[in-house]
């Protein structure tokens, strides 16, 4: 098997519905083509004649396919997503290029490796550097760290508000909640309730909860307050398989929920979600987010404490307050 590097770039149409169908239909295992590694989203400034931004990631793969056979490969996504050729450097809903395949040089114009333009564009280097810090260009024998160190990273800036991770189910999208969904969280959330309370709550006190809490109307109110983030997490397949939702009021936030499948756990994507949720908090200046838990709840405490979170003492109704600080100075 190589391994080897994709740029993805999107800045027509519905870019996230584009770039999460690319990604996933590079995850293909049975045809030699298995995801290893997915960057976060950057929303860029174009290069090039004026267009609207770009969203751009990368991606390592392992391969059985050869350089030429996994060229193909993202041209055929490419034409699938719609893309139309017509001017140089411009507009596309989808554009794949092959980076780097293993110590690969090559210099015909069908297929140029490393990439001609890889060391020049911030928007590649940026992401790329988090999924292979350690690649050195063959030629020049840079490191990827020491490229991203040199290049020029205005115009290219973390997109907080989506995710693409990889779990054992493949990659998880994890996208802010919109009103097709409520239905699906409300039956995702029953489903969490009972498995995380049974035994802790009684019976009555957890079937008041889902209905006070999961009923459509609260639902939509939780997911329009103006300051409110609620994001869901969605399989391979379509469907969701957890959600978590942070209040932010200045330069604090509380963590309300975060939930995952009962059969969904174990993989990361708790955490995969917390991630989500700090960045978002990061980029909006946050410096503290509280939380509180059930105080028999040990499971989610472990949880939150693993994720670095800090016991402040007992609140109200048998719960726990915890905080986590995003601003190391305060
Ligand atoms: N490493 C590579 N990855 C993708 N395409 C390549 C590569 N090397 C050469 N090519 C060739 O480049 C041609 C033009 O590709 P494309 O239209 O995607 O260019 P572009 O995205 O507009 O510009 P750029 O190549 O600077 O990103 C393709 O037909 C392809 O055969
Ligand atoms: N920000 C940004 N600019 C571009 C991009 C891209 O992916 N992102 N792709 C281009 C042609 O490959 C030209 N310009």
């Amino acid at each position: 098997m190589a391994r080897a590097a994709i740029a993805l770039g999107a800045n027509l149409g519905e870019r996230f519905a584009v770039l999460t169908r690319a990604v996933r239909s590079l995850h293909r295992p049975a045809i030699g083509l298995e995801v290893k590694a997915i960057s976060s989203w950057y929303e860029t400034e174009p290069v090039g004649p004026p267009q609207p931004l770009y969203i751009n990631g990368c991606l390592v793969l392992e391969t059985s396919l050869s350089p030429l056979r996994l060229l193909a490969e993202l041209q055929q996504r490419e034409v699938e997503a719609g893309r139309v050729r017509t001017v140089h450097w411009g507009a596309r809903t989808l554009d794949l290029d092959l980076l780097w395949y293993d110590d690969c040089v090559l210099a015909s114009p069908e297929l140029t490796l490393p990439h001609p333009r890889l060391e020049e564009r911030a928007f590649v280097l940026v992401p790329l550097a988090e999924v292979a810090p350690d690649w050195q260009h063959p030629l020049t024998l840079k490191r990827l760290v020491q490229l991203r160190r040199n290049c020029d990273e205005q115009g290219v800036g973390r997109y907080t508000r989506r995710a693409l991770v990889l779990c054992p189910l493949g990659p998880v999208d994890l996208r802010p909640l919109v009103r097709e969904d409520f239905d699906a969280l409300q039956a995702l959330a029953t489903r969490c309730w009972w498995q995380t309370y049974r035994g802790l709550l009684s019976d009555e006190a957890i079937e008041s909860f889902i209905r006070y809490t999961y009923n459509l109307e609260t639902i939509a109110y939780a997911a329009e307050r103006a300051d409110g983030r609620f994001w869901v997490a969605e399989d391979p397949a379509g469907g969701l398989i957890g959600f978590t939702q942070a209040v932010i009021a200045a330069d604090r936030a509380h963590l309300s929920r975060l939930y995952v499948a009962p059969e969904c756990q174990g993989l990361g994507l708790g955490t995969a979600l917390w991630q989500l949720v700090r960045g978002e908090l990061e980029a909006q200046g946050v410096q503290r987010c509280t939380l509180t838990v059930l105080n028999t709840n040990t499971v989610a405490i472990r949880f939150y404490e693993h994720l670095g979170f800090e016991r402040t003492g007992p609140s109200g109704d048998n719960r726990y307050e915890y905080v986590f600080y995003l601003d190391s100075n305060v």
